[in-house]
């Protein structure tokens, strides 16, 4: 039986569980209703906005019974933004809202259910906590505005300010918006398309990115100069040229402007210098605790062979490294590998080999090569790990695996087919890297069977 309601209609819902996107989930008359910003025990009054065959969508109009956890948003940009999606609840909740996030979808695609999922690992201070930052640079009719997209859309969102950023990102941006506008209508402006940032933890020093779509922009060295001028944390100037309308950011083509090409940082004991379009987790405070978890989970006693599968510059090798007999690691992006040893050498650690290439290429030609792990660390992107990854791993025979995830749904998926293959998955330790968003890192302790 379907919906006996239309687009535009006003519903009266209670809410009861919440998604992975941090939506508000009730039933109507049998059928799933998704209701964005919106709390568990909340009864709201709604809009329908699309009626699809077994869900609909509908829009918060009012609020007739509050959550206690609901809390006003800190960024007045909130709901047009839609960078963030839980700043309507107290941090508190947040974490208890992602750890039911995670369980349910490990019981609903992974139909693990008797698994204890542990507390999700906060922080004190959720807030300024990402280091880097992607800006969208728009251009219209000679006025620029610096920004991010609204959801879904090329639409530039005027932000004041973001929260989740350290406050000198958003005095660079500003900073930058002006100093473009002030070369209008002398100079063409167009041609940008992203305006990036990163910072290092250990040091503070700030790397910047212009990525436009072609190598000649008058300006550039002229602006690299005058940022650095104004902000001396800026150590680092780049072009990046990207020409493709794909989703990626950069491309493949960098052009130092001015300062050094790569920036430094340092996670427990190992130092890490990072070129500049490498992969590097975005809350370094966060960045030790998950990776305390896998070293705890690890638990090496200095003679095993470890495997680290997508792994980016090398951060979790280098540690697990310290602690083991020999550690190889595997990453797709070359610059990546080129920065994973190099960072071996730096500190001084002799114990790791990195091969760059596709992980479904090279760890089954490692397990053809007779290659048997003690432990595999497997860290994928969103979309988990490719079949032929997870056929390899069982056919290695390691006594552990560790998976750490950014999406709960790719880690169900991948967990059961793991678990058909003889793995049991032991822990599941959430940790809050993207506090005041709907996402989750996961880090799972799984053991042969
Ligand atoms: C989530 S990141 C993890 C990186 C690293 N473990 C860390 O904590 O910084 C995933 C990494 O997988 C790499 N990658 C993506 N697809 C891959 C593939 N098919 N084979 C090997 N590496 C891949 C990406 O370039 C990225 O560095």
């Amino acid at each position: 039986m379907g919906l006996s309601v239309a687009l535009g209609d006003m519903i009266e819902i209670r809410i009861e569980g919440v998604t992975h996107q941090g939506w508000g989930i009730g039933r109507l008359q049998g059928f799933t209703v998704f209701v964005p910003g919106t709390l568990p025990a909340e009864t709201v009054q709604a809009q329908i906005d699309q009626v699809k065959k077994s869900f609909a969508v509908a829009r918060l109009i009012r609020i007739t019974e509050s959550s206690p956890y609901r809390i006003d948003s800190v960024c007045s940009i909130y709901h047009s933004c839609g960078g963030c999606h839980l700043q309507h609840a107290a941090y508190q909740h947040q974490l208890e809202l992602k750890r039911r996030m995670v369980r349910d979808v490990l019981a609903r695609v992974g139909h693990i259910s008797e698994i204890k999922v542990h507390p999700v690992l906060g922080m004190n201070y959720p807030w300024q906590y990402r280091n880097r930052v992607q800006f969208h640079v728009q251009v219209t009719n000679g006025k620029v505005e610096i920004g991010f997209y609204r959801p879904g859309t090329r639409e530039l969102v005027p932000v004041e300010k973001c929260s989740l950023l350290p406050g000198i990102f958003n005095d660079i941006r500003l900073f930058l918006e002006k100093k473009l506008q002030s070369y209008f209508p002398a100079d063409d402006l167009s041609g940008w398309r992203h305006f990036v940032l990163k910072i290092s933890r250990a040091n503070q020093e700030i790397a910047a990115a212009f990525v436009t779509y072609r190598r000649e922009m008058a300006i550039l060295d002229d602006l690299a100069k005058a940022l650095m001028g104004r902000f001396p944390q800026v150590v680092s100037v780049l072009q990046n040229m990207n020409p493709q309308n794909s989703g990626a950011v950069f491309g493949p083509e960098w052009r130092l402007i001015v300062g050094k090409e790569r920036i430094e940082d340092k996670i427990g004991k190992v130092c890490f210098s990072i070129s500049p379009g490498s992969f590097v987790q975005v809350n370094p405070e966060q960045t030790e605790v998950l990776y305390g978890k896998v070293l705890d989970y690890a638990a090496l006693k200095g003679v095993e062979t470890v495997v680290d599968v997508y792994c980016g510059i090398g951060t979790i090798s280098l540690l697990l490294a310290l602690q083991a007999g020999k550690v190889y690691g595997i990453e797709e992006f070359k610059e990546a590998v080129k920065d994973a040893e190099l960072n071996a050498r730096l500190n001084g650690i002799t114990n790791t080999e990195f091969f760059a290439g596709k992980a479904e290429v090279l760890l089954p030609k490692m397990s053809a090569a007779g290659t048997k792990p003690d432990l595999i660390v497997v860290d994928p992107p969103r979309k988990g790990c490719d079949p032929a990854v997870l056929d390899a791993i069982a056919g290695m025979k390691p006594a552990k695996v560790i998976y750490v995830s950014c999406d709960p749904a790719t880690l169900a998926r991948d967990l059961k087919i793991l678990e058909e293959k003889g793995y049991r998955t032991e822990e599941v330790q959430p940790v809050d890297m993207f506090p005041q968003t709907s996402h989750t890192e996961v880090c799972c302790l799984i053991e042969k069977a």
